[in-house]
């Protein structure tokens, strides 16, 4: 059945308004504090992002607060989304949130008084004769200045429900146009807050001519969940904050409440005004300005959120992205899912990156050695980067017709000892190896590689460096050799710079072969026989 409201006129029974107290409930997480630049930037993002209303702050908290609510109301005072202000139950407080709302198009003021015994009893010292008093009188005086007047039971959901029903009740005759019943300490499970809302909209007189709001806590992760409950049970007003934050440990998270309405509409046929792929946008915007970044596993908005890392769900992901998500990344502002390498990875993926990598089509074979070295790598490595993938690409696959290949290299080295390197070649097919000493292991190195394929040529250059950050990144090694006035290059990577020193020599070693090859066909075997 549809409802006439103040703010919104004509609302139909499936339309759920989005309430959104980022700036004020979110805002009361520890170290959120945001300044009046900040918060209006936020607020011209949460209207982009199609939210309803906004809960700007709660004027009388301070000079600083009362500016911002203002400030966000003058931002709408023609169009846009509806200006809220909290305030407790005290003629003060009310006056300063109707101040502050007032530039604003379409302003409410917001009303909080908590309804349960422990609240009443301990904190407001106050009888329920005197709580049901203060209601009457705290929304008549805000209905004598506003239109939209919002009343919330604080701790609502711990409350004696025939007490509760009597307060909405008095909020209603008072003329609350939207009534709030917050789950403020996060304490109830999703059956326990669909029976609170049935029992309000079934017992209260003129529940039918108000809009019921669901406010829940995340105190046992149950805000989303508590927030759909509430919808299924008749609510159609939920607030909610961008990335959850809020009180304690936040409030329901507003992208995954509007992802789940627009994922699920087979069981909550629904609409709002949620410009979904906003949602990212939006998040990435309060972490910036906030400086707290969401975790990486976040639903939505988290770095992994579309990320995939597992061979399984990788292949399954690249036949038909379907099997692993149930919403596109673009939905909610991300350009494209990924598919992250990984130790978890198969080579579906592992292909799949070195074509995006523009790497040309290779055979089984080639993909085959170049996947074993991956693993590998990604058993020592965190995270592999593309430049990891690229490196080990072109030191493997690109130089599968190399006529020297580097086998086996150990190296002993240490205080007061003389480095020696035991290496094998595949020579032409051939395994040879051989061991030598060196000033240091790379020199050892070196030496044994020459021992193994004995050449005289001139080491012009040898550069380490790192391609990633990080003790376990790749070193990447160039070398450099001259024969007659020519100059050949090779590189080598690995998480191990000796042995990214051999790759890179053994490749500088196979191009001046080529290049002999070129020039003088005679010369290009050994020019002497490797010792026995
Ligand atoms: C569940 C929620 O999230 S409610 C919102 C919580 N947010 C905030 O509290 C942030 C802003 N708050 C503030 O800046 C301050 O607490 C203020 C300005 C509101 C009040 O500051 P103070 O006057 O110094 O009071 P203080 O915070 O110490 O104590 C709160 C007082 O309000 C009373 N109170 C609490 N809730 C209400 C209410 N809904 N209606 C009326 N009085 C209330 C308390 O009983 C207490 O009264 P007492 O001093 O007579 O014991
Ligand atoms: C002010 C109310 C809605 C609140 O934040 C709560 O009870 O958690």
């Amino acid at each position: 059945m549809a409802i006439e409201h103040p703010s919104f006129g004509k609302l139909e029974d499936d339309r759920i308004i989005f309430f959104d107290t980022t700036l004020r409930d979110g805002e009361q997480s520890p170290g959120f504090s945001m300044n009046l630049e900040e918060k209006l930037r936020m607020a011209e993002a949460l209207a982009d992002l199609g939210v309803d209303v906004i809960e700007a702050g709660f004027a009388i908290a301070s000079p600083g607060d009362f500016d911002s609510v203002k400030s966000i109301a003058q931002r709408f005072s023609k169009d846009g989304p509806v200006v809220a202000s909290l305030s407790r139950a005290h003629q003060a407080d009310i006056m300063r949130s109707v101040e502050a709302t007032k530039p604003a198009a379409r302003p409410r003021v917001h009303i909080v008084l908590a309804t349960s015994d422990l609240h009443m009893r301990v904190k407001l010292r106050m009888s329920r004769e005197e709580v049901l008093e203060s209601i009457a009188s705290s929304v008549g005086l805000a209905r004598n200045h506003a239109a939209d007047v919002e009343w919330s039971a604080e701790d609502g959901s711990r409350s004696d429900i025939d007490f509760l029903c009597r307060c909405v009740e008095t909020a209603i005759r008072a003329g609350a146009t939207t009534i709030n019943i917050p789950d403020t300490v996060g304490y109830s499970m999703p059956e326990d807050i669909a029976a609170i809302f049935r029992a309000l909209r079934e017992r209260v007189p003129g529940a039918e001519k108000v809009i019921f709001s669901a406010h829940n806590h995340n105190d046992l992760g149950m805000a989303v969940a508590n927030t759909l409950a509430a919808v299924r049970a008749g609510v159609r007003q939920i607030e909610s904050t961008i990335n959850g934050i809020g009180e304690r440990a936040g409030n329901a998270s507003l992208e995954e409440v509007a992802m789940a309405l627009r994922t699920r509409r087979d069981v909550l046929p629904f609409r709002s005004n949620i410009v979904t792929t906003s949602l990212l946008r939006t998040s990435k915007l309060l972490a910036t300005i906030t400086g707290f970044d969401v975790q990486p596993n976040k639903a939505i908005v988290g770095r992994n959120a579309f990320a995939h890392e597992s061979g399984i769900h990788q292949d399954g992901v690249l036949k038909d992205a379907s099997t692993y998500e149930i919403m596109t990344p673009e939905s909610v502002g991300w350009t494209t899912n990924s598919l992250v390498l990984g130790k978890h990875s198969g080579r579906a993926a592992f292909r799949d990156k070195l074509r995006a990598l523009g790497y040309p089509e290779i055979g089984d074979n080639q993909l085959n050695d170049a996947f074993r070295r991956f693993k590998d790598i990604a058993d020592r490595k965190k995270v592999v980067y593309d430049e990891d993938v690229a490196a080990l690409v072109d030191d493997e696959v690109l130089r599968a017709h190399d006529r020297v290949k580097l086998v086996g290299l150990t190296v002993a080295t240490g205080l007061n000892t003389r480095p020696m390197a035991t290496l094998k070649l595949e020579i032409d097919g051939e395994e040879r190896e051989g061991m030598a000493v060196g000033d240091g292991a790379v020199d050892a190195t070196f030496n044994a590689i020459r021992q193994v394929f004995p050449h005289e040529v001139a080491l012009k250059l040898y550069a380490v460096q790192s391609i990633t950050g990080g003790t376990d990144a790749q070193a990447r090694v160039t070398v450099r050799f001259e024969e007659h006035g020519k100059l050949v290059d090779g590189q080598g990577s690995d998480t191990d710079t000796i042995v990214a020193s051999a790759r890179a020599y053994v490749h500088a070693l196979n191009k001046l072969l080529v290049k002999r090859e070129r020039t003088a066909p005679a010369e290009i075997v050994p020019s002497r026989q490797p010792a026995a």
